[in-house]
């Protein structure tokens, strides 16, 4: 569902991805650990079609929201359109009704500001926002960068549940993080270090 395999990708003369294998089942979470610097955010760049491995192959690579989902780093949230229609925008494009971004905002404890635009939210806010667009259209894949590391523990609880749940629910999930709660929460833990998965 998630695989890399043999994947090489280097920057400016530096090789960063030396090799990588990995594969992720339906309804497994896995994390990747790593230090900082140590290629987590290419990695799941190309998994997910947003750049392209020099060697080697990935998928899903480029494909739509409903196959695989992604949360990056950055969030990508649209800033003209309010939490609200951000969380709904994969449903609408889908054509699919909007009933269930209420209740994933309620979860994540930002119902109270779903009608604030981007800008006017704090990043932890933006970050659950960014989650719960993710996850609203129940992808079968999801790449999730860094999905807590904004948030406080409370908050972070809410997330790591939630991302539990998409994987229970069927999802194959990969989560690139450096905390704690979400590699006890996490079928497997890989480490990438030295370009290679271990
Ligand atoms: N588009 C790019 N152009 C040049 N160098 C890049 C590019 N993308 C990543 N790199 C380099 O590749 C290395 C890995 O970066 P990456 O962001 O993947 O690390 P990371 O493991 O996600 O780090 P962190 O835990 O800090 O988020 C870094 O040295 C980075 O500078």
């Amino acid at each position: 569902m998630i695989r890399a395999a043999g994947v090489h990708r280097t920057f400016g003369g530096v090789p960063v991805l030396r090799g990588v294998d990995l594969a992720v089942s339906a309804g497994e979470l896995v994390t990747l650990s790593g230090p900082s610097g140590s290629g987590k955010t290419a990695l799941l760049s190309l998994l997910c079609g947003f750049d392209v491995p020099d060697r080697g192959s990935v998928s899903p690579g480029p494909a739509p929201w409903s196959d695989c989902a992604v949360l990056p780093q950055a969030l990508g949230l649209a800033s003209e359109l309010t939490l609200e229609e951000n969380v709904a925008l994969p449903l609408r494009l889908a054509g699919l009704p909007v009933d269930g971004v209420a209740p994933l905002l309620e979860e994540l404890g930002i119902s109270a500001v779903g009608g604030r635009f981007p800008p006017q939210v704090s990043f932890g806010q933006r970050q659950r926002a960014a989650l719960a667009r993710a996850v609203v259209a129940r992808p079968a894949a999801l790449l999730a960068d860094e999905p807590t590391a904004h948030l406080d523990a409370a908050s972070a609880v809410a997330a790591v549940s939630v991302l539990r749940r998409v994987a229970d629910e069927g999802a194959a999930v990969l989560i690139a993080t450096h905390h704690e709660a979400v590699h006890e929460v996490a079928d497997r833990v890989l480490v990438l270090a030295d370009g290679r998965v271990g």
